[in-house]
């Protein structure tokens, strides 16, 4: 299955907001529709954005305004942006080259997320590994396989792995919803956390590396990801466990000097007080609830790439 594709002179992307109870296919016909499946996370995770901006400037058709829009539409991921980048250069050839520069993108993230896949596994070592992981990073935050559970799934195809201890990841729990589905899907061991858990579990000796992926690395190797990333690479660090960035070449911003300088998206409170509509905290709590934090590159162990290990 693939997350987010060209199919029939649309794209079409798993409705990530609806699963694990649905798995429904949205067709995006629109510039308009793509933004509003970005920004409500129905399409999600970076490389899957990187994928999403470059079809989007297909749906676009060369108007500057649509194509602006669809840039903006997520503030931390650089994968948007790029993707927008990459296809937005061939507008002045035509149409036909615009929607192949866009394949190009797809495919380009195809092989990227296999190759992060095996060169991760190659990296780490140890036969009966357990993998601590947050959000999520499998095929649904790419367009197959994904970043950090990609090297899992490679792990687990090669009898390697022990078990995966996902955290939930609130507020919008991509970790108990997508994660676990993907890991179930594949057959993978693995057991759900509460996020506060996971640094607790570090220290207990549970845990034989991290692995996480990225939204934005800046030139100094410091990482953007999803919230709750820098507690774990804090836990990590104390017990001596490696901590490790699984991304794309095209997450490498080198225009963005270092962390501090990365925007990280607050979104709407409501996210925090609620989930799909039910109520958590007392009317009128207020809330603030920032999607991403920045991991300084002295906390990391190593960045996986598709064609390179990194180490900050
Ligand atoms: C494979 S990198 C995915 C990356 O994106 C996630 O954020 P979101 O679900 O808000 O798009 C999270 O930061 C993941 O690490």
């Amino acid at each position: 299955m693939r997350t987010i594709d060209w199919v029939d002179g649309a794209v079409e992307l798993v409705d990530q907001t609806l699963l694990p109870d649905k798995c429904v296919m949205l067709r995006i016909h629109t510039v308009d529709q793509l933004v509003d499946a970005i920004r409500r996370l129905a399409v999600r995770g970076a490389p899957a954005l990187g994928v999403a901006g470059a079809l989007g400037v297909v749906l676009a058709g060369g108007d500057p305004e649509l194509i602006a829009r669809l840039r903006a539409a997520r503030p931390t991921a650089v994968n948007l942006a790029w993707g927008v980048d990459q296809v937005a250069e061939h507008l002045p050839e035509g149409p036909g080259a615009v929607l192949a520069a866009a394949l190009r993108v797809r495919d380009a993230d195809i092989a990227a997320c296999r190759a992060m896949g095996e060169r991760g596994a190659d990296l780490l070592a140890g036969d009966r590994l357990r993998i601590m992981t947050v959000c999520n990073t499998g095929g649904l935050a790419a367009v197959e396989r994904g970043t950090a559970l990609g090297v899992v799934q490679t792990l687990h195809e090669r009898g390697r792995l022990a078990e995966v201890l996902a955290l939930e990841t609130r507020p919008l729990l991509q970790g108990a919803r997508l994660t676990t589905w993907e890991l179930a899907r594949m057959g993978a061991p693995h057991r759900l956390i509460a996020d506060s858990a996971g640094p607790y579990l570090l220290a207990k000796g549970e845990v034989d590396a991290v692995l996480v992926g990225a939204d934005r690395i800046a030139a100094n190797g410091d990482t953007a990801n999803k919230i709750g990333s820098y507690a774990l690479a804090l836990g990590a660090e104390r017990a001596g466990v490696p901590f490790v960035v699984v991304a794309p070449e095209s997450t490498i911003d080198q225009n963005t000097p270092s962390g501090e300088h990365i925007a990280i998206e607050d979104r709407d409170e409501d996210e925090i007080v609620a989930f799909r509509g039910v109520r958590v905290a007392p009317e009128g709590t207020r809330a603030a609830n920032p999607a991403f934090d920045v991991t300084p590159h002295d906390l990391i162990t190593a960045i996986v790439t598709d064609q390179r290990i990194i180490r900050p």
